[in-house]
């Protein structure tokens, strides 16, 4: 019962600016999310992804309702224990890479593992990424795909019950994209973390155990996917 509802969103608004200038981005979503699960979220551009994505990573606020984690409201946690939520059971993966350009790739895992109580081993994560003999180079002598995994290592290694994901192919090449993909699916089948991802590529939904489809800040759709396609075979 308790995976099943592992992360909760009720009743959650959201609206940016005011009077005549004011939008409403989310208004009003409910859905579970249950532990070890998949989950895309997919919808138009503007349609409140991000804003949905940077809620449940307790980087923005919502204005009413609340999403709950375990059964802990986010919403009730004073900011030194949602600094430690973040820290502790949240990995952020985006589409621009935010690596540190003066640490080389081992280094930029290691902030992570620094982050958790329980880091996984970094070596191991690195050999996983296909980063190991890599592990001496600094950012800027990486490709994108490379710079991606780096960021996937510094994300995972903290063992994150939810790792989120915005666009995580957003700035990569076809085949690229797919190995990402499949790192992603590797980690949740290897480490059981709860992935939530956002993404305008309708394939992607292939490989989620959970697809959610918001437009104009609702949900229009939320399917369980019972046939799942390994990312490799994914085809856009
Ligand atoms: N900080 C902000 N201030 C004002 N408006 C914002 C802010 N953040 C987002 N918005 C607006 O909220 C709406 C939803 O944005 P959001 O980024 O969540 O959509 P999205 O579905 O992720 O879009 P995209 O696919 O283009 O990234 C947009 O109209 C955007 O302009």
């Amino acid at each position: 019962m308790e995976n099943q509802n592992f992360l909760q969103i009720s009743g959650l608004k959201k609206s940016f600016g005011s009077g005549e200038n004011r939008t409403e981005v989310l208004r009003g979503l409910d859905f579970t999310v249950t532990k070890g699960e998949i989950c895309v979220l997919l919808g138009p551009s503007g349609s409140g992804k991000s804003t949905l994505l940077n809620i449940i990573g307790g980087i923005d606020n919502a204005d009413s309702g609340y999403i709950a984690i375990n059964g802990e409201k986010t919403v009730d946690m004073d900011e030194k224990t949602l600094t430690q939520y973040r820290r502790k059971h949240l990995g952020y993966v985006f589409q621009m890479y935010n690596l540190i350009p003066n640490l080389n790739v081992k280094e930029n895992v290691e902030v992570g593992a620094y982050l958790s109580d329980s880091p996984l081993d970094v070596d191991d994560i690195l050999k996983t990424l296909g980063l190991y003999e890599h592990r001496h180079k600094l950012p800027n002598q990486l490709s994108g795909g490379q710079q991606q995994r780096t960021s996937i290592g510094r994300a995972i290694v903290k063992n994150p019950d939810i790792l989120l994901c915005d666009e995580p192919t957003g700035a990569l090449d076809y085949k690229t994209s797919k190995e990402i993909l499949k790192l992603i699916e590797d980690v949740n089948q290897k480490y059981g973390n709860t992935v939530i991802m956002v993404t305008h590529n309708d394939a992607i939904k292939n490989m989620a155990d959970r697809v959610i489809k918001l437009r104009d800040g609702m949900i229009r759709k939320n399917i369980v996917n019972d046939v799942k396609v390994p990312a490799m075979e994914l085809d856009w």
